[in-house]
């Protein structure tokens, strides 16, 4: 690799998240690198590599990893030593590892390699280039990869990388009050679609608003409140500080299970 631009990358594991990475690095205007993917989620490999020029399917993992500079590691955390075991992997590839759970030490015991690996979590969103992906340590060709599909995030060390770890964790109990929301009103008469309908604006409202970096998210909440108004009410008498504080547990629990 002259520069920080990688030319040929590979994916192990072509499931919801290799999905998503293909279409983020194709989803551009400008120069985009070569693909080799691994056949296995083969219905999603082929039709990646129908869909797009410059994106192959290979015979076997191993294949992946020598026509590739650098390789996305995106199994399941419980199929990583069969899916790696045996692999050869030179010490000048880059090796990116998204699996939840797996550390560095670990994966560099399974692969027996000198390469750097580096850990990332990239989210859905990077198919439209717009998720910020945490990486550790930091690395100039894994971090240009993902500047390029959002921005890069950089941290210190593992033990911060599980904290964003653990904050990804809570994104389905979101959509989860979003549906409790939906069928509260439900509950109450209203049409299924119209609260629907009504919960989505109010939330798409709600991401709008954070685009404002120029407050912090506590800020944030706090302008939003009239008070002594419905907002303070509930955010006093629900999100009280016992209910936060369970959240917190349930987070550090997760956390302490990353490590
Ligand atoms: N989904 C997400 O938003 C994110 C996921 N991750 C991490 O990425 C990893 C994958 O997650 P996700 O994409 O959701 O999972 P999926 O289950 O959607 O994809 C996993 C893929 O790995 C394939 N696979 C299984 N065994 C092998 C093997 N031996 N060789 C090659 N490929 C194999 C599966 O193929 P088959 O279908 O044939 O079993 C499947 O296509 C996880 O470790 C997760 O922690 C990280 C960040 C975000």
């Amino acid at each position: 690799m002259e520069d920080d631009t990688v030319q040929r990358i590979g994916i192990i594991g072509v499931g919801e998240i290799g999905r998503a990475i293909v279409e983020g690095l194709r989803s551009g205007s400008g120069a985009s690198p070569e693909v080799f993917l691994s056949p296995r989620g083969a219905r999603v490999a082929a039709e990646l590599s129908k869909r797009f020029e410059g994106v192959q399917v290979c015979a076997d993992n191993q294949e992946v990893v020598d026509r590739s500079e650098l390789v996305i590691i995106a199994v399941r955390r419980q199929d990583h030593h069969e899916a790696l075991a045996g692999l050869k992997v030179d010490d000048d590839k880059a090796v990116v590892n998204l699996m939840a759970g797996v550390a560095i030490d670990d994966l560099r015991r399974t692969l027996a390699t000198g390469a750097p690996i580096v850990r990332a979590i990239p989210l859905p969103a990077v198919r439209e280039r717009r998720s910020v992906t945490v990486t550790c340590p930091s690395h100039p060709v894994v971090n240009a990869l993902f500047e390029q599909l959002g921005g890069a995030l950089p941290v210190a060390d593992e033990d911060a990388f599980n904290v964003f770890s653990a904050l990804t964790g809570t994104l389905t109990a979101h959509y989860a009050y979003l549906a409790t929301l939906t069928s509260w009103a439900t509950g109450h008469g209203i049409a299924p679609d119209a609260a629907d309908r009504y919960v989505r604006g109010l939330f798409q409202n709600v991401g709008r608003s954070l685009n404002d970096e120029s407050r912090p998210v506590h800020q944030l909440a706090a302008d939003h409140e009239t008070p002594k108004g419905n907002n303070e009410r509930i955010r006093t008498t629900w999100f009280d500080p016992a209910n936060a504080a369970a959240l917190k547990e349930a987070l550090d629990s997760l956390l302490s299970d990353l490590k």
